[in-house]
């Protein structure tokens, strides 16, 4: 039977997970978290993807506007760089889903030399499937916080959000996360026909808020054909 990636034989940290839809209040429970950690005099590390962040950003920002620093790092190795430099007694991995699947193996490591780590992200993408990494950090979490939002059409509990308006087409470029967006093979002739990323590619074109998304219930969820 296969082990989950996440077991260790070693003497391990924690993983603490705060997963949900857009606007279910994952970064406003991160935030929260981060403060209440600070106050107790725990030695924070903050770090976000600078693809949602903007480069020049140094900051996790709520869809209200509340924000606290942050460290924006372009990938995984950078973040594995950023979070191994020093003794963090906690690191705090926001958007976690924009790392894809190795981010795994790094929160093992972390928690491998005793520290807490916390990952927040969205578990599902805008088609409705699941959005590694974070439901294999549901499944091998000590804790884990599912947050809904509110639909926009009922109100009731959202755990799916829909893109609004048409789509951005990006053209030929490659997605951070390492795979193509095309159909290509990474070092082929860039195919110059305008093509639609798959909900799983991290793409510039999927990056938005309340402009480009609605949080939807399960009956008003409707997954884009
Ligand atoms: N449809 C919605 N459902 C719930 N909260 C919403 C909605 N639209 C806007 N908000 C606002 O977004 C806040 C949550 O923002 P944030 O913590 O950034 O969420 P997330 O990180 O999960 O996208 C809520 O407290 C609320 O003020
Ligand atoms: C659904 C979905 C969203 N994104 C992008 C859109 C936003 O920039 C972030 C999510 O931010 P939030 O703090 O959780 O509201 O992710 C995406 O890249 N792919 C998706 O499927
Ligand atoms: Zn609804």
């Amino acid at each position: 039977m296969p082990v989950h990636p996440l077991a260790s034989p070693r003497p391990a940290g924690r993983l603490e997970v705060i997963a949900g839809p857009m606007f279910s209040g994952k970064s406003e429970e991160l935030m929260r978290r981060v403060r209440r950690a600070k106050i107790a005099g725990v030695k924070v590390l903050v770090v976000s993807h600078s693809l949602d962040t903007g480069s020049d950003l140094s900051a996790i920002t709520s869809h209200i506007g509340v924000n606290i620093p942050s460290v924006p790092v372009g990938d995984v190795e950078s973040l594995a760089e950023v979070a191994r430099d020093e003794d963090w007694g906690l690191v705090a991995i926001d958007e976690a889903q924009f790392f894809g699947p190795d981010l795994v193996p790094v929160v093992l490591d972390l928690m491998t030399r005793g520290t807490t780590v916390i990952v927040e992200g969205l578990c599902v993408t805008f088609d409705g499937g699941p959005f590694e990494p974070m439901p294999t950090f549901m499944a091998g979490a000590e804790d884990v916080l599912k947050l809904t939002a509110v639909c926009t059409i009922c109100g009731r509990d959202a755990v799916f959000h829909q893109r609004v308006g048409s789509p951005a087409r990006t053209n030929g470029q490659m997605a951070t996360n390492g795979q193509m967006a095309t159909n290509g093979q990474i070092g082929d002739a860039v195919d110059q026909t305008p093509f639609e990323p798959r909900a799983t590619d991290i793409d510039a074109s999927h990056i938005g808020g309340l402009e480009s998304y609605v949080a939807r219930c399960r009956e008003h969820f409707a997954p884009p054909h």
